[in-house]
Order: C-alpha cells, then structure tokens, then sequence
C-alpha cells in the first residue's frame, strides 16, 4: 500500500473508519481523497484525517488506483452510472454497499475489476470483520490491495462464492447491532433487578468486552467456554433454561436469516 492511491466515494461513518484505519497504519493523507455531497462532511473528515475532499466524484477519482464506493445501496447505481465515464480501466472498484451484486455494478460501470466487501462498524477502533468476494478481471495485485485496505481495520476473509456475503452481512455487517441490543436489554434488565443505570451498563457492557476477548483468545468453543460458567444447578443454568425455553437459538436463526433475506432482496430491488 505504500504507493497506493484510494479514493472514497462518500464520506460517512463507514468510509471515516476506513480512513481512520488507513491513516493509522501510516498512509500518507496524500494517499487518500474523498468525496461527499454534504458540506459539513467534508470539513469533518478533511479535519479529522488531513484528507483533500471534493464535492464531485468524477474529481475525487482522477489518479487513483482504488474507488471505494461508500454511499447507501440506494444511491449506488446512480453514482456508478455517473462515474463510469470517468474510470480508467485499471482502476480498482471496491464496494462496501449491503446487497449490491458485481452483476449490476457491472452493468452501471463496464468491465471494471471489482471487489465486493462486507465490513462492519468495529472498523471505527480496527477492531472490524470484513467478508471479500473478487470478480474474475480483479487482478492479484488489486486482491492485494483490497486485502491491505480492509485488514487495515480488522480481519478480511475471501469468500469462494458471492452470494455468501448475504450470509455475512447477516452475522457480522448487522451484528454489532445485535450485541448492542443484548447490552441494551442486560442494562435494562439489572435496573429492574435494582442496580443503577451506570453500573448495569458498565457490568454489561465489561462482560460482552471480557466474553468476547476470551472467545477469540481460548483453544475451546464458544460452547465448552459457556459450560465452565454454567455450574450445575447454579445461577447460569437458571439463565440459560429460560433463554432455551423462549427459543433463543431458532430466534438467533430466524433474525439472521431474516437479514440475509433483505440483503437478496435488496440486490432484487435496488439491482436494476
Ligand atoms: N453502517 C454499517 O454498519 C455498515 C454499512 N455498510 C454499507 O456502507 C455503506 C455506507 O454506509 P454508512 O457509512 O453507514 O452510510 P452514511 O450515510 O454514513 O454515509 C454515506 C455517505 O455518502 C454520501 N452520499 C450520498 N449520495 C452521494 C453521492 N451521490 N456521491 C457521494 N457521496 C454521497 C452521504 O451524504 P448524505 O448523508 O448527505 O446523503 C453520506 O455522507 C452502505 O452502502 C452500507 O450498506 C456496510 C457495512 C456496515
Ligand atoms: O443495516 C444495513 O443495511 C447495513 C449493512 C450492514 C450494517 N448496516
């Protein structure tokens, strides 16, 4: 990366933890531009990372080698369409997009290598997840880059077909969500059990932080890591019966599978 010249199209929170990432492993703010409609953006992220930011993306994109395409889904195919005049054909396009297939960039934009990645907010500390999906035309050089650019802030895993990073976006692009939500509901709940709200959050949200650094740091499953909490006929058992008895897993499955449903969907609606 260390001649690598990126460009973000959109610059919200997504792309600013990127850059962030990048910038901390020691790309030169010469390295990296950005564009972004929004005024106030721009200032934000050109204050923040030291980056040149510009309102158009045809500007944003001259002399790059990767275009990071950062915008909603929705406003994918229209920035795409715009671009493609402007592409050179060794530029490298990376999306970041939930359920926008390289089938339908590749109609907006030619033949253009293209990597399809999935990433997720943790990205903000470098503590991301990203799933990786390259087309054909994507050279090795560019899987390089692509590789460098995403375990900037985190973990990059390639996947073998494109229609797993439905999967993906379902257990680590929208998870973060869920472990928030599970933060969220532990707080509320020792505040019923009579705790303040300050401490029930630090308890809760110490305990997912301890849990989960034990997770990737143990030999062992997550499975064999629960059952040395659970003592038998003790306070975890109790816990994890009433979870089992509400269904939690099929709900696990259910939520999961719901958002994957919605990323191939979303490629069905917003893919034309
Ligand atoms: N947030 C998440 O957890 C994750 C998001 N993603 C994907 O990342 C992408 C970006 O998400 P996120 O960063 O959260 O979204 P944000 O809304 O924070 O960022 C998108 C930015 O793009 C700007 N924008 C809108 N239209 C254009 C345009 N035509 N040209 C250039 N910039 C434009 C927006 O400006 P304005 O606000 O003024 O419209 C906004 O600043 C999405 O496609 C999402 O699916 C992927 C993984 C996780
Ligand atoms: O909710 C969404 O659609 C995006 C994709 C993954 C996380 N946020």
């Amino acid at each position: 990366m260390s001649n690598t010249r990126i460009a973000f199209i959109g610059a919200g929170n997504m792309a600013a933890s990127l850059i962030g990432g990048l910038r901390a492993k020691g790309l030169d703010a010469t390295q990296i531009r950005a564009s972004d409609p929004g005024a106030d953006t721009r200032a934000r992220v050109s204050a923040e990372h030291g980056i040149e930011t510009f309102a158009d993306n045809a500007e944003a994109i001259q002399g790059v080698d990767v275009i990071v395409l950062a915008v909603k889904p929705q406003a994918m195919k229209a920035v795409c369409e715009s671009l493609c005049p402007s592409l050179q054909p060794h530029q490298l396009v990376v999306s970041i997009a939930a359920g926008i297939t390289c089938a339908s960039m590749k109609n907006w934009l030619g033949a253009q290598p293209i990597v399809r990645c999935m990433p997720n907010t943790p990205a903000l500390l470098r503590q991301g997840v990203s799933g990786l999906y390259a087309t054909a035309e994507v050279s090795a050089e560019q899987r390089d880059q692509a590789q460098q650019l995403l375990s900037a802030v985190g973990i990059a895993l390639w996947l073998e077909q494109e229609q797993q990073l439905d999967a993906v976006t379902a257990v680590s692009g929208s998870g973060p969500a869920y472990f928030f939500l599970l933060i969220e509901a532990m707080t509320a709940a020792g505040v019923k059990l009579g705790l303040s709200r300050d401490i029930a959050e630090q308890l809760a949200e110490q305990t997912a932080l301890g849990a989960a650094k034990m997770a990737v740091a143990s030999d062992v499953d997550a499975a064999e890591l629960r059952r040395r909490v659970t003592s038998p006929g003790g306070t975890t058992q109790a816990a994890i019966e009433s979870f089992q008895a509400g269904g939690f897993e099929a709900l696990v499955e259910k939520a999961l599978g719901a958002a994957a449903h919605r990323s191939a969907e979303m490629a069905e609606q917003l893919g034309k």
